[in-house]
């Protein structure tokens, strides 16, 4: 056997790190470049796009790589404002661009490096229930980040002389808004598609990254959105094509909420991932088309319409969550873990129920105190999987014995209790009767060498019985079951003992 040294044993795995790094950080560089070439292409004026995709490159890569994200967006940021002062044909000096790039690169990656770990912060490894939190925090510190960012840029841009201090002050408002539009409908998109890009290239990802392994189980989705994806993109299209047809009438700037209905439509009844896709191409298509149809004059009214439709899906895609959270919860609250049946709490209170309106009926409604025996003997000799298998098997047949409208709840170790309404007090020992006979019958089969058996208590209700008076004469029943042996029923005020053997 040969013997490896640890160091070089750690080798290839290291290896893989150092090449699924460059490959993450390339993509990272690389995309934020395109993302800022691609909101000029897409600008309706001097320095006014809808929105900026490359912050929202930036807040996905910080969240998904940390630190390590800071070079390449730094690199972008200043290639980016070198780019600018040639196209602006700046006169200002090379050192003086160079120095208000370094400006805007510290604002714009401090600003989304903060809201970055602020939203990976919020989610608990668990992430579930911390989910609709993060949201509310990525749309609220969003905000601050944009405004930070859009100073910081703005500024920049002044100390490279670019800007006269008036057209500074009236550019950080829609700056700050082209960076907002942008993280909050492409920010969890471009999250997902680093996420899986880290995956992919075995990037050791941080824990909180995990929890959002729920979201594409959140939503089923339907087999219509390869139909329903381009019909909504249409419906976008011809909206705003309708508005910029005749400008001068205000009232067609609903058709973009009408086509923002659709969109939350899809997004209700898509997969998560499916939505993302939708808010970015929608979005898109709004962008695309206010440059391509001149509709600049609009552009806070389409952002307003973007932000408030990404805001919405994204509360809206984690509900199914909340759903299904509140059931588990309530089904955690209402049944015992081990056995299926109702917890002491839930049950007394439904038997009181079911009594109430047994009394207000005028029907007779019957209690069975229901013990397994000889529990503490299967516990000792053949451990404690055996005494659990036997409450399981125990429940299950009462289960298969009582009626739909029969309650069975765990009292507490083995003691539990079954509410028959519309049961008299013959029904009521026969059933019971059926639960000892079928436990017998499974006994048979149990693997342990003590075999499991219940002993039952019959009561009936009278007319002013409560649910504890009613209870304490069963359990004075069950009491007489045990004392005379187990692996039986007793009945109240029948006063005989009924034996099954
Ligand atoms: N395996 C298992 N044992 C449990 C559970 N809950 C309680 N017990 C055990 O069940 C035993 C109940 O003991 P006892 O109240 O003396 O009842 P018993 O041994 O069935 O005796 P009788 O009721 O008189 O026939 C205790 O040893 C508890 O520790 C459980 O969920 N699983």
């Amino acid at each position: 056997m040969s013997v490896i040294p640890a160091e070089s044993r750690a080798l290839p795995a290291m290896r893989t790190h150092w090449r699924g790094w460059a490959v993450c950080l390339t993509a990272v560089l690389i995309l934020r470049c395109v993302a800022y070439y691609a909101s000029w292409l897409l600008e309706y004026g001097p320095y006014a796009s809808l929105w900026f995709p490359a912050a929202a490159i930036s807040f996905a890569a910080c969240a998904v790589f940390g630190w390590r994200a800071l070079f390449p967006l730094a690199a972008a940021s200043l290639l980016g404002s070198l780019a600018a002062a040639e196209r602006n044909a700046s006169s200002a000096s090379m050192i003086e661009i160079i120095y208000g790039g370094l400006l805007y690169a510290i604002f714009h990656c401090l600003a989304y490096y903060a809201l970055a770990r602020a939203v990976m912060r919020s989610l608990s490894s668990d992430g579930r229930s911390s989910l609709p939190a993060s949201i509310t925090l990525f749309l609220v510190y969003g905000l601050v980040a944009a405004v930070f960012a859009a100073c910081g840029g703005v500024g920049s841009y002044y100390a490279m002389g670019d800007l006269s201090a008036d057209a500074a002050e009236r550019a950080i408002l829609p700056w700050m808004i082209g960076d907002y539009t942008a993280i909050v409908a492409l920010g969890p998109l471009c999250l997902l598609g680093f996420r899986a890009l880290a995956q992919r290239m075995r990037v050791p990802m941080r824990d909180e990254l995990f929890a959002l392994d729920d979201l594409p189980r959140l939503q089923t989705g339907s087999r219509w959105f390869a139909l329903k994806l381009p019909a909504i993109l249409l419906a976008a299209s011809a909206a705003l094509w309708a508005i910029a047809s005749d400008p001068d009438y205000g009232p067609l700037i609903l058709l973009v909420f009408v086509t923002i209905v659709l969109q939350f439509w899809l997004v209700h009844t898509q997969t998560v991932l499916q939505s993302l896709v939708s808010i970015a191409l929608f979005d898109t298509t709004f962008v695309v088309l206010t440059r391509a149809f001149g509709l600049g004059e609009m552009a806070s009214t389409l952002q307003c319409a973007m932000i408030t439709l990404a805001a919405g899906s994204y509360f809206s895609m984690v509900l199914p969550m909340l759903y299904a959270r509140s059931e588990e919860l309530l089904k955690l609250l209402t049944h015992d873990t081990l056995t299926g049946a109702h917890t002491r709490h839930f049950f007394v209170e439904m038997a009181e129920r079911t009594l109430r309106q047994s009394r207000g009926h005028g029907r007779p409604a019957s209690m069975l105190m229901i013990d397994l025996d000889n529990l503490k003997r299967i516990n000792d000799r053949d451990g404690h999987a055996a005494g659990d298998y036997a409450l399981t098997l125990m429940v299950r047949i009462c289960r298969k014995v009582l009626g739909d409208n029969d309650l069975l709840g765990r009292l507490g170790g083995d003691e539990f209790c079954a509410m028959l309404p519309d049961c008299d007090p013959a029904q009521a020992a026969a059933t019971a009767q059926k639960m000892v006979d079928a436990v017998r019958a499974a006994a048979k089969a149990f693997p342990g060498e003590i075999k499991p058996s219940l002993s039952i208590g019959v009561a009936t209700a009278k007319g002013d019985d409560d649910y504890e008076s009613l209870w304490l004469r069963a359990d004075t029943a069950l009491y007489v079951a045990k004392r005379s042996g187990r692996n039986r029923i007793a009945q109240e005020e029948v006063a005989e003992i009924v034996r099954v053997d």
